[in-house]
């Protein structure tokens, strides 16, 4: 319903638990019961934004045709603002921090003033005195309802009380006590809820009256049901966001912009439609309020305006800048000044309707939004939208002379400040499947649950401790529900019985908070802690400046040509007439550039002062201003950072994110060496141990940043370098205006500065300026651009070397995990232990070879001794025939054993040849391998020379 920071205003109940009875039937409609075709076609379109901000988001889901709901009374509109999906590619956000008008170096220059180049914390709303208030309260804000509007909370005691010595009573305004406003809505049926068995039954029926909810009829007998009678302000049906504004928040916006704080929130459990973004014709809340804020300037033409925008989140319980993504996990603080506020949080000057929605879908662009269980596109997080409106009367602001105007002055009138809040709730939910949704669900209903306890504790338990700091969302709720800010609350709930408890949860939450009693009151200060005040002193100092440079280019014209003079007198006279002539008109010139330098910084600063004729203009068709250009920073101490500050932290953020780049490049490149050197192992055919490599490097990654932690930072850094091509797009002075400023300023400071600036003209290194000159201030300039533009080239090519390493990180690495790596490495082991297996062989055959030739020589020499033996000489014949025998059988064993010997060595020589056959064959397999792997391992380091 609110879903951008509009749609939202529902209120959590507590995890909703399945209700009873699922076969119960309606048979009867409500009251007013209509077919939700209207309904069904708007819903298809819907987009989902919160119901207060109204950026684009996803479209919602669409309602199917048939379902039975309660007809508005209104024409269907949704609540929060035509939004595109996030999906898809995003919308670069813009979120430079400038400040307003001609960059600071023109401001410091022209305008002499400290006042003007100090930036003084920006005072929030916050109540001083109670004065009668004169502007009468809102009809619909009376307590009319039956609800017993019982515990008055904040009283004079509990607002938080001005200590500002600037600070003044606040006597146009006065204080507003009044109950907080309460509007239930209840949704048409969603498609899931219209699919269940038996068909749909309604549960709830709006009372005649417009302003109560009860069981129906049917539901109450079918399920048994005690009758139940809630009564708010405002009970609602349907889709009509136009008629929920017009109710419950216009008012509000209305009394904003009168200096009364303002704070609209949604609450309801998930996928009730807080965030209901309506269609493209029925915009949401929070493009209505926007809207209305820039109608009440168009029509209060006694009146002028400053107007400043802040978008936060609360995500996990963490606080997130989304007009400034990288600032994360921010503080919550508490002065009497201020109240309590968020800081350093980015405001950006806003000056048309266009500007401000823009600013809202950068920031609902980085809002966490996720796909639950329950809802396609559910708001994860809490969203406040903060517009601080600042006002004067226009009588006081334009008169009085710069001097009038000196802090305190008492001729310079108040100036009004106050802020409008737009809250979206997260919903409360069951649990869901997905873990991570889990952990957001648990933040989301603990910080819901701290909301109902506190709001118990405001209404019902007088001088209870109030548990605030329980959760960052009632911390920051704290100053609108301790009764400083008028307060109106939409909750919302399904009409389906799945649902009842959980609607009954917000049903009596929400009539706890209609107890709640707030005395809002208006809020002034009088120094220049006001930015409007602050720019309009600024502004008539420039244009005493201006006037001081007027002249009529007659002075100094010299003597006229009907001088009495002659001769030669007459020559040197006209001679030294012509000089002086030359030298005024030079004078002439450099002040005219002056003048044309004060003139657009004070067209800059008019510019951001809203009127009634400025805003009309806008309306009429003239451009928007560039997005994030007039930006303020407020410091940790509420100061807002003056602009060349702004700058150096962005330098400086630079600075970190390109050494962090460099250590990375740096573990990358070690990473890459020690994989090379392992593989050149692997090539050379040394035994490496992989895993142990692998275990190495991943040691590595441990103590380097994380992989993911390192993108998220290069995310960001590209997300900074966006935003400084937007600071790029700032128009305006040039050198020739700062050179005729330092002739009319010629301080030392100024000197240094166009000497940089020319420095950088010609081209000189911009880190060479800075070596020596390294004090020098940063300046909103072109040449300061150039510097940036340096900068952001650094980085890029930074970056592609990062990428370029990675990937041939992830090339070596994934070849090495591949298969074709992992055979290679085995094929050469088998081929390795082969040609092992064939040594000892051929050892063996050698040993066996040898072994026989030893045999064949003791065969031979026992061979002749034998035949020459004891037989020999004592028996001629008989000795004689058997040593002939043994001599024979000797010979022919010696002959066999040496064709045994021939025949062994033919097969060991032939077994041998076979061998080095083959290993031959192996060793020319090897050496192919390793060529193949020299090659790879060669174009690496091709490819890595060419990387660095
Ligand atoms: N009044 C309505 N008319 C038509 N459709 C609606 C209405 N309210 C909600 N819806 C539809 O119901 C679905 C859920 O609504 P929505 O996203 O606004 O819920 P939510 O309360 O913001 O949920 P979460 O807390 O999870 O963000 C959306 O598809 C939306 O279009």
């Amino acid at each position: 319903m609110l879903k951008s920071a509009t749609d939202r205003l529902g209120i959590p109940s507590p995890a909703p638990s399945s209700s009873s009875n699922p076969s119960s039937r309606s048979t009867s409609p409500t009251p007013s019961t209509a077919s939700l075709a209207s309904s069904t076609t708007s819903a298809s379109t819907a987009h989902r934004t919160s119901m207060m901000y109204a950026s684009p988001r996803s479209p919602g889901r669409p309602l199917p045709q048939g379902g039975q709901l309660p007809k508005p009374t209104g024409s269907s509109s949704g609540l929060l603002p035509p939004q595109s999906h996030h999906s898809g590619s995003r919308t670069p956000t813009t979120n430079t921090t400038t400040s307003p008008g001609i960059p600071t170096v023109l401001r410091k220059i022209s305008v002499s003033t400290p006042t003007t180049t100090t930036t003084k914390p920006v005072i929030p709303p916050l109540a001083t005195q109670q004065v009668a208030h004169t502007s009468p309260a809102p009809s619909h804000l009376d307590p009319h309802s039956s609800t017993p509007a019982a515990a008055t909370i904040p009283t004079a005691a509990t607002i938080p009380t001005a200590a500002s010595t600037t600070a003044v009573a606040n006597p146009p305004g006065g204080s507003k006590t009044e109950n907080v406003t309460v509007t239930v809505r209840i949704r048409p049926f969603s498609s899931s809820e219209l699919k269940v068995a038996g068909g749909p039954t309604e549960v709830w029926t709006v009372g005649d009256t417009g302003s109560s909810i009860a069981y129906t009829d049917d539901y109450a007998v079918q399920a048994r049901r005690v009758a139940v009678d809630y009564n708010y302000d405002h009970a609602l049906t349907g889709s009509d966001n136009e008629l929920i504004y017009n109710t419950s928040v216009k008012n509000l916006v209305q009394s904003a912009m009168e200096g009364y704080n303002g704070t609209v929130f949604a609450y309801g459990q998930t996928s009730s439609g807080k965030t209901y973004s309506g269609t493209e014709n029925q915009p949401g809340i929070t493009p209505r309020a926007v809207e209305d804020v820039f109608k009440y300037i168009r029509e209060n033409s006694d009146r002028e305006f400053l107007l400043r925008v802040s978008y936060l989140e609360i995500y996990n319980e963490s606080i997130r800048d989304l007009l400034s993504p990288e600032a994360i996990d921010l503080r919550i603080h508490e002065d009497k000044r201020r109240g309590v506020y968020v800081s350093p949080l980015k405001e950006e000057i806003v000056t048309a309707p266009s500007q401000v929605m823009r600013i809202i879908e950068r920031g609902d662009y980085q809002r966490h939004v996720s796909s639950t269980d329950f809802n396609a596109h559910s708001s994860r997080s809490h969203s406040i939208f903060q517009i601080v409106i600042e006002s004067r009367d226009r009588s006081s602001a334009t008169a009085g002379s710069p001097t009038a105007r000196r802090p305190g002055s008492k001729s310079a009138s108040a100036v009004r400040v106050s802020q409008l809040n737009l809250i979206d709730l997260a919903g409360s939910e069951k649990a869901s499947s997905n873990e991570e949704r889990r952990k957001e669900g648990a933040f989301i209903n603990k910080s819901l649950l701290t909301l109902g306890t506190v709001i118990s504790k405001l209404t019902e338990e007088k001088g209870a401790h109030i548990p605030y700091r329980d959760s960052k969302l009632t911390r920051i709720l704290q100053s609108s529900l301790n009764g400083s800010a008028r307060v109106s609350v939409i909750c919302t709930i399904s009409p389906s019985y799945l649902n009842v408890e959980e609607s009954n949860n917000t049903l009596k939450f929400a009539a706890r908070v209609k107890k709640i009693v707030t005395k809002a009151q208006t809020n002034q200060v009088m120094d220049d802690k006001a930015l409007l005040e602050k720019y309009r002193r600024e502004i008539s100092e420039l244009k005493a400046q201006l006037m001081l440079t007027a002249g009529d280019g007659s002075a100094g014209a010299g003597p006229g040509s009907g001088s009495a003079a002659s001769g030669p007198q007459q020559a040197e006279l006209s001679s030294l007439l012509q000089k002086e002539r030359r030298k005024h008109e030079e004078e002439m010139v450099e002040m005219n550039m002056v003048r044309n330098a004060l003139k657009e910084r004070i067209d800059h600063l008019t510019k951001l002062i809203l009127t009634s004729s400025s805003v009309h203009t806008k309306g009429a068709g003239a451009p928007d201003p560039p997005m994030g250009r007039y930006t303020v920073e407020t410091s940790a101490d509420g100061t807002v950072m003056d602009f060349p500050k702004e700058i150096e932290s962005r330098l400086a953020r630079k600075d970190t994110i390109v050494k962090e780049l460099q250590l990375e490049l740096e573990a990358q490149q070690e990473k890459m060496a020690l994989m090379k050197n392992a593989l050149e192992k692997a090539v050379k055919g040394d035994s490496v141990d992989l895993e142990k490599t692998l275990a190495k490097v991943e040691n590595m990654d441990e103590h380097n940043p994380p992989r993911e932690k390192f993108l998220s930072k290069k995310r960001a850094s590209i997300m900074n370098i966006k935003n400084l091509e937007e600071f790029d797009s700032v128009d305006g002075e040039d050198l020739a205006a700062l050179k005729a400023l330092q002739q009319q300023h010629p301080e030392k400071k100024q000197d240094t500065t166009l000497q940089r600036l020319d420095s950088r003209e010609s081209g000189k290194s911009v880190l060479a300026i800075d070596e020596e000159e390294e004090d020098e201030e940063l300046m909103d300039t072109p040449w300061n651009r150039a510097e940036l533009q340096s900068l952001r080239q650094a980085k890029r090519e930074l970056e592609i070397i990062v990428m370029d390493q990675e990937r041939k990180l992830e090339d070596m690495v994934a070849f090495e995990d591949s298969d074709e790596f992992r055979e290679l490495i085995i094929e050469m082991e088998e081929q390795r232990e082969k040609i092992v297996a064939m040594e000892e062989e051929r050892e063996g055959f050698k040993i066996m070879i040898t072994e026989l030739r030893n045999t064949i020589r003791k065969m031979e020499i026992a061979g002749p001794s034998s035949s020459s033996g004891p037989g020999a000489g004592t028996n001629g014949t008989a000795g004689g025939g058997a040593s002939a025998s043994a001599s024979s059988a000797a010979s022919t064993m010696a002959a066999a054993a040496a064709a045994r010997i021939r025949e062994v060595e033919q097969v060991a020589q032939k077994e041998r040849r076979l061998r080095m056959e083959e290993q031959t064959r192996n060793m020319a397999r090897i050496a192919s391998l390793e060529a193949e792997l020299t090659m790879l391992k060669a174009e690496l380091s091709v490819r890595n020379l060419a990387d660095f």
